[in-house]
């Protein structure tokens, strides 16, 4: 039978296995060590000391008041062996719990890393549940992993080495045929084995499907529950859930029939050495102590077999589960830094769109934004982007961030090309808000402080105030050590942006990036608001996206976009005057107002 191609997902979950395995190679090393150390002499120097005493017993019986003088060494060795034993068994609980607490710290990290350093095109076509099971999934699988090595692959190991060792120079033909049988028996198995085999990867990618469709459900709840899609929700759930049932079902029922077949073997394993043990004294001359020690080895050894099978079925179970985590954590960084790329330096915020060419893609879907796209930023110039939705704002500003890479061109901050500038040295000039703003279920304070986290309370208490957060935030039960709740949701929107916005203030970037950071804001709060903005944009570079053309006809310049292309470019009273694509806006937006 040739052995089958180990499926690269598993060769690629050894390996991240293996990294974190290697660094704590002592745990491993002492876990491995005492696993054998406790089998060998528990379950087989203890028969083999048995063994020698019924030799004796049976070769001379010994009288009543010579029973210590004849067997006191056998019962000294046999309390030296459990002690022994015993020491080695906790010391493989040991080093199994500390193996497992250390690795499941190192595979969160790992987990955690790869999922923040991917692009945001990688996390917009994923969904967040999905990514959290596939990460809690990888981290017990490693510990199941261990716990199937520890039982039974290592003891089955010890126990052929040490009923070949023991064996075979007393009953060499027996050894023969138990191992031949043996052998059978492991092809069988592993032949079920590999019938099931991705049965367990499909059981699991199912599991990722319930996960990710209940916590899209969820995170939109309110959608569903305003717009009265609970049975329409329901019925998705229902679908991927019956899919779960369905793929457990036939994994279940293959396990099932590999478990009957396989003790099926193990019973005639047993019936064909039981008559070789009823026979071996008669037909051979086997002594008493080698019957003993035939019939215990044989049967230790086919038991540690059966559960080879169940052992075999968690591994493939772990495999499956650790899948999801492995292709993640394959996939290649589609925003990835440079080796030794330096931090990028910005001392006047100027900023340069040159010939870029930019589409998104996914599978093989690509929708392209951006064809030789030049836009060139003054150093502290204030830009307001606008243009119909969907002409590609977010996306330009998006592109300034590096959240994804363009894939023509190249865009200069300072003269520094920033694909070529570490992205964390990129991100911590620019003052993003926006949106929709997005705030992490922690106090206020830290939510504002999150751009600058050695601010002083009296810092962020200032920077709430320019923001005109200050005086909501105030009447706060807990002020601001009030927890905003999953995603901000105990806050109005209102309240949420301006939240932000207080961050970006307190960030005190070079350049700031606004997209429709005010768009939640009544007339009252945001008139105080764009003050704040005005104080903080004077001497920084601005991209301000907006629809409102209100908030963006005071600035510098603006740019006005149509499907990836720059239509009209100048000031307002420019742009007014020209009556083009922005008049035209302008006069709408100005009209409705007046009706
Ligand atoms: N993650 C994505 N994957 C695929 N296409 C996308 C993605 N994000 C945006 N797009 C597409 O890119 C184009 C530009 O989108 P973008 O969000 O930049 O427009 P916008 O001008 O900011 O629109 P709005 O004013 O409505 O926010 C649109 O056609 C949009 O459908």
């Amino acid at each position: 039978m040739s052995a089958p191609a180990m499926p690269a997902t598993t060769r690629r979950t050894l390996h991240y296995f293996w990294l974190v395995t290697r660094s704590h190679f002592g745990l491993f090393a002492g876990l491995v060590v005492s696993t054998l150390a406790y089998v060998a002499l528990l379950s087989y120097a203890n028969p083999y000391l048995m063994s020698m005493v019924v030799d004796q017993v049976s070769a001379n019986p010994v009288a009543a008041d010579e029973v210590f003088a004849a067997f006191g060494p056998f019962a000294l060795a046999l309390v030296a062996v459990n002690v022994l034993g015993q020491a080695a068994s906790k010391l493989q609980d040991y080093c199994m719990y500390r193996l497992q607490i250390a690795a499941s710290y190192d595979l969160a990290t790992m987990s955690f890393d790869a999922l923040c350093n991917q692009s945001m095109s990688f996390h917009s076509n994923r969904f967040g549940g999905t990514l959290v099971s596939q990460t809690s999934k990888f981290m017990s699988a490693y510990q199941l992993i261990l716990e199937t090595l520890s039982f039974p692959f290592l003891p089955v190991l010890c126990s052929v080495v040490f009923t070949c060792a023991a064996l075979i120079p007393r009953v060499p033909v027996y050894v023969a045929v138990l191992m031949v049988l043996l052998v059978v028996y492991a092809c069988v198995s592993y032949y079920m084995y590999k019938r099931i085999l991705g049965l367990n990867e499909k059981a699991a990618s199912a599991q990722n499907q319930l996960s990710g469709e209940l916590s899209d459900s969820v995170a939109n709840i309110l959608a569903v529950k305003t717009y009265g899609r609970e049975d329409y929700e329901r019925a998705l759930f229902d679908e991927a859930n019956r899919c779960v049932v369905e793929r457990d079902n036939r994994r279940m029922r293959a396990s099932l029939a590999r478990g009957i077949v396989t003790a099926c073997i193990a019973v005639v394993i047993m019936s064909a050495v039981t008559v070789f043990i009823i026979g071996g004294n008669a037909w051979y001359g086997i002594t008493p102590g080698t019957l003993v020690l035939m019939f215990t080895y044989t049967y230790t050894v086919t038991n540690q077999f059966n559960f080879i099978n169940n052992g075999l079925q968690k591994m493939n179970r772990a495999f499956g589960d650790a899948s999801g985590m492995t292709q993640v954590l394959d996939e290649p960084r589609l925003v990835a830094d440079l080796p030794g790329a330096p931090d990028l330096r910005v001392s006047n915020g100027e900023i340069d769109f040159r010939d870029i060419g930019f589409w998104y893609t996914d599978g093989s879907a690509t929708t392209r934004v951006f064809e030789d796209f030049n836009l060139h930023i003054a150093p502290g110039e204030r830009v307001g982007l606008v243009g119909m939705s969907g002409a590609g704002k977010t996306t330009l500003t998006k592109l300034l961030l590096r959240l994804s890479d363009i894939q023509e061109g190249s865009i200069l901050v300072d003269g520094q090309d920033i694909a070529r500038c570490t992205q964390q040295s990129l991100r911590r000039q620019i003052a993003y808000v926006p949106q929709e703003s997005l705030l992490f279920h922690r106090t206020i304070a830290e939510n504002i402080a999150y751009g600058r986290p050695n601010a002083t309370p009296e810092e962020i208490r200032e920077a709430a105030r320019l923001a005109n957060a200050l005086e909501f935030i105030e009447r706060l039960p807990e002020g601001f050590d009030t927890i905003t709740g999953e995603r901000g949701v105990k806050l109005s929107g209102g309240q949420r942006q301006r939240v932000s916005i207080a961050r970006a203030l307190l960030a005190d970037c070079p350049v700031l990036v606004l997209d429709e950071a005010t768009s939640a804001l009544d007339s009252e709060s945001e008139q105080l608001v764009q003050d704040a903005l005005s104080t903080l944009m004077r001497g920084r570079t601005c991209i301000v996206v907006a629809h409102r053309l209100s908030t963006v006809a005071s600035l510098d310049r603006i740019v006005v976009l149509d499907d990836g292309r720059i239509v009209e470019d100048g000031p307002h009273s420019e742009l007014v005057a020209q009556g083009g694509e922005y008049a035209n806006l302008w006069e709408r937006q100005t009209g409705a107002y007046l009706e």
